[in-house]
C-alpha cells in the first residue's frame, strides 16, 4: 500500500489525482488540502477518510470540523496545516498540486520529513529549485514530475544515460492566441484567454499557457528537474498537445512520449512509477491522425518565454520575481482590474526593477515574493 497526502485536492490536478486512486487499489489517501472549497473537502474527507484534512482560514476550518464531527478525521488549517500534512508520519508521497509558490514550505517540509513528491506546483520549482533539487537528492527522496511535459521528459529518459543528453524539446501547445499579434492581444478578455485549445485545467495555469508564461515557468521547471543547461532546452510549439515532449541523445536519436492530452497518464505515471498501468481512455489513432504539427515559438509577441530565459540567466532570486510578478497580475487580469498585456508589462517592470539576491534562501525568497505585490499595488 503507498500512502498519499494531497495539498490542492479540490483542483485539476488533485481530483484528477482522486481519480487514479478510486481505481488503483494500493493507493490509499491519508491527507487531503484545499483552499476555500469545503464542500468538496468534505465530500472527499467522507469518500477517502484520511486521517487529516487542511483548509486555509481558521474560519472553514471551524465550519469543517462541525461539518466531520460525526467522523475521526482532523482538522488542520492555514500554512501550519499544509506543514503538518507535508510532514505526516503515515504519508508516503506528498502530491502538491497547490498552485502557486505558497507549496515552496510543505514541500520543503515533506522533503525534510523524507516523503516523495509528485510534483506538479512548478512555482516551487521555479522559485525555490536550488534548494529543493539538492535537499532531495540529500534526503533521497524522489521529485516524480506531474507537469506533462516534464513526466514525458522524464519518460524519455528511463534507460538512458543523463551524460548522452544533447537538449530537451519541451513542447508548447502556443496556448488560444497563437499565430495573433500584439494588436489582437490587446483587447482579449478573460474568457477569451480561458479558452485552452486543448487541456482543460485551473484558471491560473490556463491564463499562463495564453501568455506562454507557462513555457517559461517549464523552461525553469526543466532546468532544476533533469540539471539541463537553458542553452539546451528548446521550445517547439506543437500545436495539437500530441508530443508531449522529447530528449535528444548526442548519437542524434530523439525520443519522445506521445500520448491524447489527459493529465491522469502523468499523474498515475508518477505514482506508480516504475510500473506502467492500464488506464482507460482514448487512444492515439494513427490512421486517423493525418498530420502531427511543429512550429517556432513566436516570442517577440508571446514574452512569457523570453522573460524566464532573462530570469534564468541573471538569477539567484530573479525567477522568484518572475513568478510573484506573473502570480499577482494574473489574479489581478482574472479579477478584470488589468488588461491582458498587462501581464507582461507588470512582469518587465518587476523585474527591471529589482535587484538580484544572490543563492536566496526560503525567507529571502519569501520577503522578495512580498516585495513584488507591494511594488505592483503601488503602481497597478
Ligand atoms: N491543471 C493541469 O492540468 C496542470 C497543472 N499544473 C500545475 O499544478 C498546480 C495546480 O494546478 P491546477 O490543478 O490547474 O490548479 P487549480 O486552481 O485547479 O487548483 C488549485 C488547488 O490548490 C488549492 N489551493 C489554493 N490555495 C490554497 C491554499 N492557500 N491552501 C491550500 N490549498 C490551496 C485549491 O483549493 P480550492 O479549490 O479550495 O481553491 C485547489 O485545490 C499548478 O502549479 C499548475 O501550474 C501542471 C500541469 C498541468
Ligand atoms: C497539461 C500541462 O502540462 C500544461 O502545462 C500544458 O502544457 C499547458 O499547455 P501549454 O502551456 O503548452 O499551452
Ligand atoms: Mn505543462
Amino acid at each position: 500500500m503507498k500512502n498519499v497526502a494531497i495539498i490542492g485536492s479540490t483542483g485539476s490536478i488533485g481530483t484528477q489525482t482522486l481519480e487514479i486512486v478510486r481505481v488503483q487499489e494500493d493507493l490509499n489517501i491519508v491527507a487531503l488540502a484545499a483552499g476555500s472549497n469545503i464542500e468538496l473537502l468534505e465530500k472527499q474527507a467522507r469518500e477517502f477518510s484520511p486521517e487529516v484534512v487542511g483548509i486555509w482560514s481558521e474560519e472553514n476550518a471551524a465550519r469543517l470540523r462541525e461539518y466531520l464531527a460525526d467522523t475521526d478525521i482532523r482538522v488542520v488549517a492555514g500554512m501550519d496545516g499544509l506543514i503538518e500534512i507535508a510532514e505526516l508520519s503515515s504519508s508516503d508521497i506528498l502530491v502538491t498540486a497547490i498552485v502557486g509558490m505558497i507549496g515552496i514550505r510543505p514541500t520543503i517540509a515533506a522533503i525534510n520529513a523524507g516523503k516523495d513528491i509528485a510534483l506538479a506546483n512548478k512555482e516551487t520549482l521555479v522559485t525555490a529549485g536550488h534548494i529543493i533539487m539538492p535537499l532531495a537528492a540529500e534526503k533521497n527522496v524522489a521529485i516524480l514530475p506531474v507537469d506533462s511535459e516534464h513526466s514525458a521528459i522524464f519518460q524519455s529518459l528511463q534507460g538512458n544515460v543523463h551524460g548522452d543528453v544533447e537538449k530537451i524539446l519541451l513542447t508548447a501547445s502556443g496556448g488560444p492566441f497563437r499565430g495573433k499579434d500584439t494588436a489582437f492581444l490587446e483587447n482579449v478578455q478573460v474568457e477569451d484567454a480561458l479558452k485552452h485549445p486543448n487541456w482543460s485545467m485551473g484558471r491560473k495555469i490556463t491564463i499562463d499557457s495564453a501568455t506562454m508564461v507557462n513555457k517559461g515557468l517549464e523552461v525553469i521547471e526543466a532546468k532544476w528537474l533533469f540539471d539541463v543547461k537553458p542553452e539546451n532546452i528548446q521550445v517547439v510549439v506543437q500545436p495539437q498537445s500530441i508530443i508531449h515532449s522529447m530528449v535528444e541523445y548526442r548519437d542524434g536519436a530523439v525520443i519522445a512520449q506521445l500520448g491524447t492530452p489527459d493529465m491522469k497518464l502523468p499523474i498515475q505515471y508518477a505514482l506508480c512509477y516504475p510500473e506502467r498501468r492500464y488506464m482507460a481512455g482514448d487512444r492515439l489513432d494513427f490512421w486517423t491522425m493525418n498530420s502531427i504539427l511543429l512550429e517556432k515559438p513566436d516570442m517577440d509577441t508571446f514574452k512569457g518565454l523570453k522573460y524566464a530565459y532573462s530570469a534564468i540567466a541573471d538569477g539567484g532570486s530573479m525567477p522568484t520575481v518572475f513568478n510573484a510578478a506573473n502570480e499577482c497580475a494574473v489574479a489581478k487580469f482574472l479579477d478584470r482590474k488589468i488588461r491582458f498585456l498587462d501581464i507582461y508589462r507588470i512582469i518587465e517592470e518587476c523585474m527591471a526593477s529589482h535587484t538580484v539576491i544572490e543563492n536566496p534562501d526560503v525567507s529571502q525568497i519569501l520577503d522578495t515574493e512580498r516585495w513584488v505585490y507591494d511594488f505592483v499595488e503601488s503602481r497597478w
